[in-house]
């Protein structure tokens, strides 16, 4: 059974030929000031246009008003968007409905109620990323969730985990919620914005072997 691996807030060529060659599949671009991993739009084309087919593009984005959002599309051209904020179902169907690009929504997970919620973005969201709960910033932290509140739960959206995963505890998460993607910034990184090859490689690495136990 293969584990999808996503490798997100990648901002120049060496870290996205590093995912490709550990086996990642997407590799994140994340469009949001506030973060130590923006990239300019511009930029951000750049990126996607260097990156080998292998692996699929995911445009990050916070809140962003419609004529941002539909700009953003635009010039990047992402397989994917991500909406990371505290976007609502009815918008990204929109979204969702005039553009070729899947929408995945990032829900910070608190309990089981805000995960009984989630079935609000059924028929809106291509997948459901599971994250920690926003701090000061809405994700990006490096902060895990308690992996216990998805046990039992009927994912009836494609879903994949994230927060605070890097090649020490993922197997772990697997182990617990066994997720059909797992994403990762911060593990994957020497410092806030600095993505480390080495621990790209281990952690693809490790979903990996894990995958070839199953
Ligand atoms: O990466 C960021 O800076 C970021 C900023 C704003 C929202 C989300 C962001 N990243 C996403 O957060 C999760 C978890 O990241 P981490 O592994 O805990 O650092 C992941 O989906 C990132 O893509």
């Amino acid at each position: 059974m293969k584990t999808e691996i996503k490798i997100c807030g990648l901002s120049n060529e060496a870290s996205i030929a590093a995912a490709a060659e550990a086996g990642a599949d997407y590799f994140g671009l994340v469009h949001f000031e506030k973060s130590p991993r923006h990239v300019s739009l511009e930029r951000a084309a750049e990126l996607r246009e260097s990156a080998p087919e292998s692996l699929k593009t995911v445009l990050l984005l916070v809140n962003a008003d419609p004529k941002l959002t539909g700009h953003a599309i635009s010039v990047v051209r992402p397989d994917v968007i991500q909406f990371h904020g505290s976007e609502t179902a009815e918008w990204l169907k929109l979204v969702r409905d005039q553009s070729n690009a899947e929408v995945w929504k990032a829900l910070g997970l608190r309990d089981k109620a805000t995960l009984a919620k989630s079935s609000r973005f059924e028929g809106a969201a291509d997948r459901l990323l599971f994250d920690a709960p926003a701090k000061a910033l809405p994700g990006g932290t490096g902060t895990s969730f308690d992996w216990n509140v998805l046990d039992g739960h009927d994912h009836k959206i494609p879903w994949g985990l994230a927060g605070g995963l890097d090649a020490d505890n993922v197997v772990s998460a697997m182990e617990s919620t066994s997720p059909p993607l797992v994403d990762v910034s911060s593990g994957v990184e020497s410092a806030p914005g600095v993505k480390d090859v080495d621990r790209i490689a281990a952690f693809c690495q490790a979903v990996r072997t894990y995958d070839e136990t199953r």
